[in-house]
């Protein structure tokens, strides 16, 4: 069987409105997800040796810990054939950042070892198999813009627009569980129906507290804002700002200053690993 090579996307929140906490401290909220066509790339490769491979390992990830992995032992048990896999990893998307790559990475490991390894599970199953390795991996499984709610698991297909993004990243990690646990974070944003998730002008609640903790987005936010309504993506730290035009977006990003990543992006409402799965021949 050749080897299979797939895009794993990031992803945006369009806006992030916390509406309530739950008793077990998880959050209701409710968000838009978007794909954007930055990705990391993955090539799947079966081996005759047993066993899931990983190259290079992520700096600071052991290989138990790599959602790639954690991802292929979820589907090791229906698996038909006895073959192992080699998974390489070209990594573009920024760690820890709030695009979603490592969920996006478990995802493409599932649609791809379901293919390669002939598991047989449909979307569905895929989805609730991954919903435990992180709350954003059903969305990139499903493969399709969705308007989130719940603690993120009740997912409506959705298209918003498909601008151009400038995404920027400040150079700092912000760690999803220290904004939620902290006390400063609004969580009574009141919740609003579908039919206006795409019409609202949404804000991220997380952002104050976010910029509260970290001084260099703040300062980043500032700088995006004179162009225009930059927003937080997820928990940060990755700011972006939409454009019509990818000339007005490339022209921001050349006056950015240099001690902060920046790519120009498009966003995508179909997964673009469903894409590249759709024309592959085994
Ligand atoms: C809130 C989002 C929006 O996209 O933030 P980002 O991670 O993308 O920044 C995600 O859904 C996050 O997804 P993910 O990072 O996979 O979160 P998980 O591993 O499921 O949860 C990490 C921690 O965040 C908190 N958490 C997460 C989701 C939620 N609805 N309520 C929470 O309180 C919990 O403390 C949990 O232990
Ligand atoms: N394959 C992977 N790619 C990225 N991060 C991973 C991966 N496996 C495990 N991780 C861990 O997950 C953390 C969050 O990663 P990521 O999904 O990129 O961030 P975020 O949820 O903020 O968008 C990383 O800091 C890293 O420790």
């Amino acid at each position: 069987m050749s080897p299979l090579t797939l895009p794993a996307p990031g992803k945006l929140n369009l806006f992030l409105h916390i509406t309530g906490r739950r008793e077990d401290g998880y959050h209701d909220l409710q968000t838009v997800f978007q794909f954007i066509d930055l990705c990391d790339e993955m090539t799947f490769t079966l081996t005759d040796q047993d066993g899931i491979q990983i190259q290079p390992e992520i700096p600071g990830v052991p290989l138990e810990n790599n959602l790639i992995y954690k991802a292929a032992k979820l589907l090791e048990p229906s698996r038909k054939t006895p073959k192992g896999v080699l998974v390489k990893l070209d990594k573009k998307l920024p760690m820890g950042g709030g695009i979603g790559g490592g969920s996006s990475d478990a995802a493409t490991t599932l649609l791809a070892l379901n293919k390669l390894w002939q598991c047989e599970h449909n979307l569905e199953q895929l989805a609730a198999l991954g919903k435990d390795l992180g709350a954003d991996v059903p969305v990139f499984v499903l493969g399709h813009s969705a308007f989130a709610e719940g603690i993120g698991e009740k997912l409506t297909k959705v298209a918003p627009k498909t601008p151009y993004y400038l995404l920027l990243k400040p150079n700092c990690h912000v760690p999803t569980v220290q904004i939620f646990t902290d006390k400063h974070l609004t969580r009574d944003t009141p919740a609003i129906r579908i039919s206006h998730a795409l019409k609202l002008d949404g804000h991220n609640d997380c952002l104050e507290v976010v910029k509260r903790l970290y001084p260099e987005v703040d300062e980043a936010m500032t700088w995006l804002t004179q162009f225009g309504d930059a927003k937080l993506t997820g928990t940060g730290a990755c700011l972006f700002l939409a454009f019509d035009k990818i000339d007005d977006a490339e022209r921001v990003r050349a006056s950015a200053p240099k001690k902060w990543q920046t790519w120009v992006c498009r966003g995508r409402n179909t997964s673009p690993t469903h894409d590249a799965l759709d024309q592959w021949i085994a």
